[in-house]
């Protein structure tokens, strides 16, 4: 199922014509525009395609309107110069054959817009109403046209109402005559009123900004490239090495896909010049329900409407306080009961550490200027900003940052992966002395069923290790102010995904060892008051930025480690990929550690556009939309893929001392079903296929919406390895009408979805990979 191409062709002028209304004369102003067409542009072909009437609109659902939509045009745009108007059907919310609505249904194509305005009692009204209704899902509206009606005069206020709405040009034509008695003078009648309608000078007006305009956009896109290459400074990108030809001009966006300048479209007129590319980053992890969701871009505008940007110290709004409330209840986190916001995952990962720290050294008391460091995971990475950046140790990301200056110990760990078939937890081989060999399980639900697991001599090695180290670490006089981890998933360092067992065991040792972070005595231990909530050991900090709000297929991924954080950060999918937010989320005794009479002990911390009410609201939606869809079982296509209980075979091929089922009872099936299942949108067949490619796979996971696949590099793995290029490329070359935009992260080529993505877009990607691993 190809995706839908935004229409636009260098030899096809194609306009939507869109009505304020039903009965305003969509039919009369197309006729009136294809006769003034044939009148003016002779050597252009003039098409009108109207869908309902040609039957397109039978078509069940919206993907097969539109693509039989599109088919038509294509075939339009082979003959030559031309236009083509395509009338939507009633006004702009009404519905059409799949129950949605004109506005939302031919959003994809992006054709520009003609909006037939209402001349009647009321017009006005209605034409600004609907003009706003397409302006809000990202239309270009090139023109207004109305009748001259003589009476209302709407086409006067309506004028000067769009010229200061970006000068869209309003023009009228006198109505059409009374309906004749008979077909014969009706016909005659009609011919002679359109052949001195479509002469009118402002129709050749209208004409002559349309195609102005479609110039204009077309050389805007031509020239986008060489300009940004000597505009823009990008963003993770060694631009030496960039050329222009690789930039990818983005004319849109809608669902999964990337509406992009097709650079083959330039030499060839008969062809179109945009191409979908599935956007395999999920926009760098953020995107969620889709590019330009009409319920989200609603949102943002009604709170844009009702408080544009309000400053948020010592105040509040409504949606600042339902989000804070919501995150609270849905993040099932006794211990969490205070939101502070900011409007990134850098800075919001700052703000918990500086709390974190903080209630580390009240509760330690060491002195102000006492360097305190972080226990963290090696390679993990919580942002940009330099405070986030001394949270990992020296990598790629920073170790080239003059202020950079790493603040921290970071335990190696085992990951998991599927090689060769075979679910494996592999162990480094620094660590096999203290942590035993890799262990295989019969499936990713088994990795995940640490309930069984922690009955298991591999917890306790973990548990022994990690409490060796600590006791090092406190011999050589560190202090450690919090335990940071990206819960389960490491993004940036590599998509890396930990065997949850040992960041378990992590926590309940640090949990467990406060001797082994006090240097002093506590100047202010923890009360039996504080109970559920209060910390011990060292604040445990979660960074899901990446990795909750159903990136990995659950509310929060700290529910698959079954742990409780005492901070939990949380963006990106936060506001399913609309606008940047926040929301850093603490226990009380953390606030409680900035308590005092003293102002200057506050967290003084706030960002300008701190709880932004956009954010917040577009948040709101969001969030609730994502609960729902995981309420309804719209993942139970993908659960279905080969992840659920039902469907995890037997192991039959490894030795008893070698595998781990996932329960004591030796049933290998999902025995975390009932506590939620570990499932992911991409098939447990492809990718233990896609594990089987040994000669340029090591290793593969997925997990939520998430795939990484390790490429082979017998160099060396690491952000600065080149092996997942070609894999990239493959996908950006794509099949035929639609390709892959994605990123890699030195050896690891990954690709994730949305929390919309459907089966049959899953497969098509599945298929392109397999192509590519098979060649
Ligand atoms: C987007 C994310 N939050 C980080 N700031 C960047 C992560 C590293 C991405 C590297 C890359 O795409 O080349």
């Amino acid at each position: 199922m190809a995706p839908t191409s935004s229409i636009l062709w260098r030899n096809l002028r194609v306009h939507q014509i869109y009505g304020a209304n039903t009965d305003v004369g969509k039919t009369v102003f197309t006729t009136i525009l294809c006769n003034a067409v044939a009148k003016r542009y002779k050597r252009d072909q003039t098409f009108f395609l109207k869908p309902v009437s040609t039957g397109l609109a039978q078509e069940s659902d919206s993907w097969s309107l539109l693509s039989a939509i599109s088919e038509h045009i294509a075939r339009r745009a082979e003959h030559g110069p031309g236009w083509l108007f395509l009338e939507t059907a009633g006004g702009v919310h009404s519905p059409g054959p799949s129950g949605t609505t004109q506005a939302d249904l031919y959003t994809p194509l992006r054709a520009p817009v003609v909006l037939v305005g209402d001349a009647k009692l009321g017009g006005i009204s209605q034409t600004i109403a609907a003009f706003e209704a397409l302006k809000i899902r990202g239309h270009d509206i090139e023109a207004v046209l109305l009748f001259r009606d003589l009476e209302y005069k709407n086409y006067v206020y309506l004028r000067d109402y769009f010229q200061t709405r970006g000068h869209v040009p309003v023009e009228t034509v006198s109505p059409p005559p009374a309906q004749c008695e008979d077909d014969s003078s009706e016909t005659a009648s009609m011919l002679s009123y359109y052949d001195s309608a479509s002469s009118e000078d402002g129709m050749a007006g209208i004409l002559h900004a349309l195609d102005q305009r479609a110039k204009d956009r077309i050389a805007r896109l031509d020239s986008m490239r060489d300009k940004a290459s000597n505009t823009i400074w990008y963003p993770f990108t060694q631009q030496k090495l960039l050329t222009p030809d690789r930039i990818s001009v983005i004319d849109s966006a809608h669902g999964d896909y990337f509406q992009v300048l097709d650079s083959e479209s330039q030499s060839s007129s008969n062809r179109p010049l945009l191409k979908p590319a599935f956007d395999g980053s999920a926009s760098w992890w953020t995107q969620g329900l889709g590019h330009a969701n009409p319920q989200l871009t609603l949102a943002a505008a009604y709170a844009a409407g009702r408080y544009g940007h309000v400053m948020f110290a010592e105040a509040i709004h409504e949606p600042a306080l339902a989000l804070a409330e919501l995150l609270l209840k849905e993040l099932g986190n006794p211990r969490l009961s205070r939101v502070f916001y900011s409007d990134n995952g850098s800075t919001g990962c700052e703000v918990a550490v500086k709390m974190g720290l903080r209630a580390a050294r009240t509760r330690y008391g060491w002195a102000p200027g006492e360097r305190l460091e972080i226990l963290g995971l090696k390679g993990s990475y919580h942002g940009d900003t330099m405070g986030a950046m001394d949270c990992s140790q020296p990598c790629a990301f920073n170790e080239k940052v003059e202020w950079y200056d790493g603040k921290g110990f970071w335990f190696d760990y085992p990951t998991v992966q599927c090689t060769n078939g075979k679910w494996t937890v592999a162990v480094p081989d620094a660590l096999r002395n203290d942590l035993g060999d890799s262990t295989q399980f019969a499936s990713l639900s088994s990795v995940f069923d640490l309930d069984s697991r922690t009955r298991d001599g591999q917890f306790e090695g973990y548990k022994r290790y990690i409490s060796e180290t600590l006791e090092q670490l406190h011999d050589q006089g560190r202090r450690f102010g919090a335990l940071m981890l990206e819960p389960v998933v490491l993004g940036a360092g590599g998509m890396l995904l930990v065997d949850p067992l040992f960041q378990r065991a992590l926590v309940e040792v640090v949990r467990a060892s406060s001797h082994l972070f006090e240097t002093t005595a506590p100047s202010s231990p923890p009360t039996s008051d504080e109970h559920a909530s209060s910390w011990s050991g060292l604040p445990v900090i979660f960074d899901e930025v990446f990795t909750g709000l159903y990136r990995l297929g659950r509310f929060s991924a700290a529910s698959l480690l079954g742990v409780n954080p005492d901070i939990s950060v949380h963006a990106k999918l936060l506001t399913g990929g609309l606008v940047p937010l926040c929301a850093t989320v603490a226990s009380e005794p953390i606030f409680a550690a900035f308590a005092s009479d003293d102002k200057s002990d506050a967290l003084l911390h706030g960002h300008s556009y701190t709880a932004h009410a956009v954010g917040c609201q577009v948040a709101l939606e969001s969030l609730s939309e994502m609960q729902s869809l995981d309420a309804r079982g719209a993942w139970d296509w993908a659960k279905a893929n080969g992840w659920s209980a039902a469907q995890t075979p037997p192991d039959t091929t490894m030795t008893a001392a070698s595998v781990i089922n996932s329960s004591s009872s030796g049933d290998s099936s999902d025995v975390n079903y009932s506590k939620g299942l570990v499932w992911s949108i991409w098939s447990r067949d492809f990718v233990e296929n896609v594990s089987q490619k040994m000669d340029k796979v090591s290793g593969v996971w997925a997990l939520g919406s998430v795939l990484a696949i390790s490429m082979r590099d017998e160099k060396g793995s690491g952000y600065k390895s080149n092996a997942a290029v070609s894999l990239r490329t493959a996908l950006h070359k794509g099949a035929g009408s639609w390709n892959a935009h994605t990123r890699v992260l030195g050896n690891v080529f990954y690709v994730m979805g949305g929390q919309k993505t459907d089966k049959e877009t899953v497969e098509e990607l599945q298929a392109l990979i397999l192509d590519f691993l098979d060649s």
